[in-house]
C-alpha cells in the first residue's frame, strides 16, 4: 500500500488546492459536456484533437502508477487520486464529509448525468461507492478501518440530482466496528448500508 509522507507546509498545500482543483472540476464538467451535447459531428472532431493535445501535455511528466495515500508532516491526509473524496480525481463527485460531535458523519452531494445506471436514477455501483466511502470514514474516525463486508438495500430507485447520505457507528467489536447508513432524496431513505469495517491486528494477536 503507498502511503508516503510530503514535507509541505500548510501554504504550499493551500498552493497545490487552487491549481489542481479547478483542473479536476473543469475535467468533471468535460466529462458531463462529452455525455449530453448535441453539437454537430465536424465540433466533435474539433474537442477530440484539443482533448487528445491536451492529454499529451500533462502525460509529459507524470508519476508510475496511482497516486497513494499521501501525509503532510502536520498529518493532514492527502487522498487526491481516491475515487470518492480525490481532489485530482475527475471521478470523484468529490464527497465532503462532515461529522458531529454525537457521532453522525454525512455528506450532501448532486450526482449528474456521469452517475447514470437507470435511466435518470444512480447505478447501484455508485451509490455503494458513496456509501462504502462514507461508513468507512465513520468507522476509521479513530483507527484506519478497511471494508470487510457492505451490504446495501436498495429500497427504491436513487434519482440523479442533490442526495444526502448520512452514518453512524452501530457498535465495536474488537478490530471490527459495525456501521449503518442511509442515502435519501428529499422524498426520503433510497438505500440502508451496513458495513463491517476491520482494523489492523494489535501487536499480540
Ligand atoms: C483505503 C483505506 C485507507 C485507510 C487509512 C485512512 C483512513 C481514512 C478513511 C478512509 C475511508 C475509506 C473507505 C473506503 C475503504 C475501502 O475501500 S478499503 C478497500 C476495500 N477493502 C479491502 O480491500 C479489504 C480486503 N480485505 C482485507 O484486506 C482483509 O481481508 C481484512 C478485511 C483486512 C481482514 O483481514 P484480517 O485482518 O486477516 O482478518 P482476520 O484476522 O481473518 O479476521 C479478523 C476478524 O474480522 C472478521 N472478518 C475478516 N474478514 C471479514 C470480512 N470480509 N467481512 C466481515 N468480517 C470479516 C473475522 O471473522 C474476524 O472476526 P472475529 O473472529 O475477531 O470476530
Amino acid at each position: 500500500m503507498k502511503f508516503t509522507r510530503e514535507d509541505i507546509d500548510t501554504q504550499e498545500l493551500d498552493r497545490r488546492r487552487a491549481l489542481y482543483g479547478p483542473l479536476t472540476a473543469a475535467v468533471r464538467d468535460l466529462v458531463d459536456a462529452t455525455i449530453r451535447t448535441e453539437v454537430d459531428e465536424a465540433v466533435i472532431r474539433e474537442v477530440q484533437a484539443t482533448v487528445v493535445a491536451a492529454t499529451a501535455k500533462l502525460r509529459a511528466e507524470q508519476i508510475d502508477g496511482g497516486f497513494g495515500m499521501r501525509f503532510t508532516a502536520d498529518g493532514e491526509s492527502i487522498a487526491w487520486g481516491n475515487a470518492g473524496i480525490g481532489l485530482r480525481n475527475a471521478i470523484a463527485p468529490p464527497l465532503v464529509i462532515v461529522s458531529d460531535d454525537a457521532g453522525l458523519h454525512w455528506t450532501e452531494v448532486t450526482l449528474g448525468a456521469a452517475y447514470e445506471g437507470p435511466p435518470g436514477l444512480v447505478h447501484g455501483g455508485i451509490c455503494a461507492l458513496v456509501m462504502d466511502h462514507l461508513l468507512g470514514t465513520t468507522a476509521s474516525s479513530i483507527e484506519p478501518r478497511f471494508t470487510g463486508t457492505l451490504t446495501l438495500r436498495y429500497r427504491r430507485g436513487t434519482p440523479l440530482g442533490p442526495l444526502r447520505a448520512e452514518a453512524r457507528i452501530d457498535r465495536n467489536e474488537g478490530r471490527k466496528t459495525v456501521v449503518v447508513g442511509t442515502l435519501s432524496d428529499a422524498d426520503g431513505v433510497t438505500v440502508e448500508a451496513e458495513g463491517i469495517f476491520i482494523g489492523p491486528p494489535t501487536p499480540t494477536e
